[in-house]
């Protein structure tokens, strides 16, 4: 359980139990949401990227690590409803100042993001989810990490992901089996 010191720990707390058990827009359960913020303050990731922001479960998760290590989350939407859903939970939240919500097409978007990044979690559509490795790999600092979600579930582009990103000779893949729809977790050697 993360600890609660700060004014902001007891806001994402609170708005995280008044929400539990809501989340109804495809959005990630609970105990992967607690394994992005323990990857991300655990490396004391700062500048990261969300591909698939839903109403912002996820995002919410991420954005709260990053309050704690002084970083920032570019998450992006494609379904205006959802992102503005997304916006008014992040405020809510007390993170609205960490995240950026763009609404926009991830397949326009991403390749136009600036590095250095240190995190990812791709959580949009599976088929893409090598494009988006590819575009954002070579800005990944090393150490930093690039997730995915679902990765145990049989659909469309999944195996195509996995079998690339374990041919990438600077990358290191493991798979969080916590996680019931799987998380891949792709990690940049250090030199
Ligand atoms: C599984 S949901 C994300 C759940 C979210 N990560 C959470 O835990 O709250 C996937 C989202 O990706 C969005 N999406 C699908 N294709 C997209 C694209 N090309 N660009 C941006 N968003 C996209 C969908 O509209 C959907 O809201």
């Amino acid at each position: 359980q993360p600890a609660v010191d700060t004014e902001l720990d007891r806001r994402v707390q609170a708005f995280l139990a008044e929400r539990q058990g809501t989340w109804r827009d495809l959005n990630v359960p609970e105990v992967d949401g607690r394994t992005l913020y323990e990857l991300i303050v655990a490396n004391g990731f700062r500048n990261a990227v969300e591909i698939g922001t839903s109403t912002g479960h996820s995002a919410i998760w991420i954005g709260w690590a990053l309050g704690r290590t002084g970083g920032r989350l570019t998450t992006i939407e494609i379904d205006p409803r959802r992102h503005g859903i997304a916006v008014e939970n992040f405020a809510t939240a007390g993170l609205d100042h960490v995240i950026d919500a763009r609404l926009a097409n991830a397949h326009d978007l991403v390749p136009q993001l600036e590095g250095p990044i240190d995190f990812v979690f791709s959580d949009a559509d599976k088929d893409w989810y090598t494009n988006y490795f590819d575009a954002l790999w070579p800005k990944i600092v090393p150490g930093g990490c690039f997730t995915a979600h679902n990765v145990s579930m049989n659909q469309l582009g999944i195996r195509e992901f996995l079998d690339h990103v374990r041919s990438v000779p600077d990358a290191v893949t493991t798979i969080d089996t916590r996680s019931r729809a799987g998380l891949s977790i792709t990690c940049k050697r250090q030199p």
